[in-house]
């Protein structure tokens, strides 16, 4: 019988400009969660019957651990699926991903939950069941798909309707190696909800065509590392006008990274941490100057120089010494 199971889910940044709410990579930056079985619910003592979360690392005082926190929401989800009552549980959560940032922290969340939950069962769901539960969780695709399976991913839905969709086509995206993220993570908090409110409902036919044209080339400027193309292609008509105004600094910040060798700017996820694409050569005068000019806004920010993750969550199962 399984004891604990112990999930790594790394960090991403969705949309990478023009590929709002389809296209995200993986990120070498990683949350970890544990679960563990309980023998019955008198030997736990969380307000919630059969679950005790504990939370440690970044941000952990900000993560709430009853029966609503997301993990144990995502949990649940898989016992609902397989028609169970979910066991007694207790869940420890390690972060490293900051919460609310644009990095995915409750893509992490997510699957962490789901694929806990169906390893603990016995692994009763398909990946891609437990891929289209995190999907309708999140509510988009960009940042649960890459966190579940790694690397740089598109999402095609394959029903009229995108976002109520049961249908996903999951399509790899080449990542030349010498294209090096760099995050640039401001200490303050944007959550993806707040910055979905600002975006329109509709956009114009020459919006549409710049974004579809841009997304063509960034596909290719990604697999070839062509700088001239990648200068052109990660600009965005549908998200990031409207949400740019929600980060202070961003156009200063934005131009200073260009100056100082990278190929173009964009905001990861929901924002409000930015994301420079740049060479392995630029990669520490990028990460400087970003750090300095947002200083010079009165904005602090953590940068991080990462690579794509190609692994996706992995996990480990523990059996009972019994
Ligand atoms: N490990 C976690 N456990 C529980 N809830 C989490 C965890 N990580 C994130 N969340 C939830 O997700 C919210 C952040 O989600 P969101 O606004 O989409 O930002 P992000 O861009 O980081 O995904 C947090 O405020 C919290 O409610
Ligand atoms: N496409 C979504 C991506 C949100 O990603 P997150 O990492 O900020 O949760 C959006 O732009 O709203």
């Amino acid at each position: 019988m399984i004891h604990s199971v112990t999930v790594r889910v790394p960090a991403t940044t969705a949309n990478l400009g023009p590929g709002f709410d389809c296209l995200g990579a993986a990120l070498t930056l990683y949350n970890q969660f544990q679960f563990s079985s309980q023998v019955c619910s008198s030997t736990l003592d969380s307000a919630a019957d059969g679950v005790k979360i504990t939370v440690t690392g970044l941000d952990a005082d900000r993560v709430t651990t009853d029966e609503r926190n997301l993990v144990y929401q995502a949990f649940v989800k898989v016992y609902e699926k397989i028609g169970q009552i979910p066991p007694n549980v207790a869940i420890d959560i390690h972060l490293n991903v900051p919460l609310a940032r644009g990095l995915g922290s409750s893509a992490t969340a997510i699957v962490g939950g789901l694929v806990g939950a169906n390893q603990l069962a016995g692994a009763p769901l398909t990946i891609e069941e437990v891929m289209h539960l995190a999907i309708a969780m999140e509510g988009h695709p960009d940042n649960v798909v890459p966190a579940l399976i790694g690397g740089c991913r598109i999402a095609v839905s394959n029903d009229a309707a995108y976002y109520e969709a049961s249908n996903w086509m999951i399509c790899p995206v080449a990542w030349h190696p010498e294209i090096v993220p760099v995050l640039a993570i401001p200490d303050f908090e944007l959550a993806t909800e707040t910055a979905r409110k600002v975006l329109p409902a509709n956009y114009s036919r020459a919006d549409v065509i710049f974004n579809t044209s841009n997304f063509g080339l960034l596909l290719l400027a990604l697999e070839t590392a062509n700088g001239d193309w990648l200068r052109v292609a990660m600009r965005d008509r549908i998200h990031q006008p409207y949400r740019k105004t929600l980060i202070a600094g961003y156009d200063m910040v934005r131009q200073a990274a260009i100056n100082s060798g990278a190929y173009g700017v964009v905001i990861s996820g929901a924002g409000p941490t930015l994301l420079a694409l740049t060479s392995p050569n630029y990669a520490t005068e990028v990460a400087t100057t970003i750090a300095a000019t947002w200083d010079q806004q009165g904005v602090k920010a953590e940068v991080k120089v990462l690579a794509i993750d190609h692994a996706g969550a992995k996990y480990d199962v523990c059996l009972d010494p019994s």
